[in-house]
């Protein structure tokens, strides 16, 4: 992204923010709350629009794509959102078969609504989550964690050439918080592709992305390698003294 400004009411959530993501990278972005974390994934997933500059995800320019370019291109991002888009009225695998519905004619999707597709798959992915026994079960009957690693099961499902997680693992203890971060990693690697996930944990941040972008009332104040990087100059970012 170059040059991007992005405006929410009155508040100008990001300002001048140049961004270039290559493939394989994995970007931790970082801030306190309100930095402008969340903004800078959806203006990727076209959620959000900047009132200036360009956005390219997977090298297409957003602005101008019609629409069904711009689904075509959904299929390829993986999204876990900060709030999960779960419908918890569904049962887990339907939700999880949501990852798929990009790249499925219409009359698949409705029918798997009545009789779910592709099961074993949506199996696999869930016991790669640790879930494996929950097929079944009402979304909403699931923990916070559990709904997260519904989530994560639905990119596995999806094979993405992006992943993009806001706060992926917030709900989760820290040895799920490894295996969920560690998941991630794998199907962006798979296909060669790239990871960028908002993580509150800066410890989680070092441990698994290869870079850190940090956030501060909407600009890029912090953009390095990981080996350049301390735990200290970290935890500036979330109020820790340094
Ligand atoms: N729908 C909205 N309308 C108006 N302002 C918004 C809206 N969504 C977010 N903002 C504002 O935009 C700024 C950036 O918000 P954003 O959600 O991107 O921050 P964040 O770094 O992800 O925060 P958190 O860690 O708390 O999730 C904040 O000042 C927020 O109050």
């Amino acid at each position: 992204m170059r040059d991007v400004e992005v405006r929410l009411g009155r508040t100008r959530a990001l300002a001048g923010v140049d961004l270039v993501v290559g493939a394989g990278e994995r970007v931790a972005v970082v801030g306190s709350s309100g930095a402008g974390k969340s903004t800078l994934l959806r203006l990727l997933t076209g959620a959000v629009r900047p009132a200036t500059g360009t956005v390219e995800v997977l090298g297409r320019d957003l602005a101008g794509l019609p629409p069904r370019e711009l689904r075509r291109l959904r299929a390829r991002v993986g999204t876990v959102h900060q709030h999960l888009d779960l419908v918890g009225a569904l049962r887990v695998v339907h939700d999880v078969n949501a990852g798929r519905l990009g790249t499925w004619p219409t009359w698949r999707a409705a029918l798997s609504l009545l009789r779910p597709q592709g099961v074993p798959e949506v199996a696999a992915a869930l016991a790669e989550v640790g879930l494996a026994d929950r097929l079944y079960d009402r979304t909403d009957r699931l923990s916070g964690g559990q709904q997260q690693r519904v989530a994560v099961a639905r990119v596995l499902l999806q094979q993405p050439d992006l992943v993009l997680a806001d706060e992926p693992a917030s709900a989760l203890d820290p040895a799920l918080t490894d295996r969920t971060m560690v998941l991630l990693r794998d199907v962006a690697e798979r296909r060669g592709g790239t990871l960028l996930a908002s993580l509150h944990d800066p410890a989680v941040a070092l441990r698994h992305c290869t870079r850190v972008v940090g956030l501060e009332q909407g600009r890029v104040v912090l953009d390095a390698p990981v080996p350049a990087l301390t735990a200290a100059d970290l935890a500036a970012f979330y109020g820790a003294p340094r």
